[in-house]
């Protein structure tokens, strides 16, 4: 996840941060428990990118797509419905939808 570097002046040593680091044992689940409050902060407003970084053949894809048994990030997100209805007269029309012949959608 995040990094920061910090680079000693007298020495080639690198030194590098992570908030979290996951080992062999770390899944999908895992990976999104730590991306959930991300994810969530959108709620709050904020604009939020997450994006896999490495080299290839290291997981990117599998990490934030997976399979359709193993889903990664990107499915494991929040799905927002929205639908908006007007009610009139005891007659409601989805005014979500551009033909006012069609019918209300459930
Ligand atoms: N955590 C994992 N568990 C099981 N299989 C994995 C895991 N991570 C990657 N793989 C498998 O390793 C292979 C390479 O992974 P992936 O395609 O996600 O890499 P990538 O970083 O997206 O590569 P590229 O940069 O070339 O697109 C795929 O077959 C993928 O299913």
């Amino acid at each position: 996840m995040r990094s920061g570097s910090v680079v000693g002046l007298e020495s080639s040593k690198k030194q590098f941060k992570f908030d979290h680091v996951f080992g062999p044992e770390g899944n999908q689940e895992a990976v999104f428990a730590q991306t959930k409050p991300i994810v969530s902060s959108v709620l709050d407003g904020y604009n939020v990118c997450i994006f896999a970084y490495g080299q290839t053949g290291t997981g990117k894809t599998f990490t934030m797509e997976g399979t359709p048994k193993n889903r990664g990030v990107n499915f494991r997100r929040y799905e927002l419905c929205v639908s908006m209805l007007e009610v009139n007269n005891e007659k409601t029309r989805d005014i979500l939808v551009d033909n006012t012949n069609q019918p209300t959608k459930k």
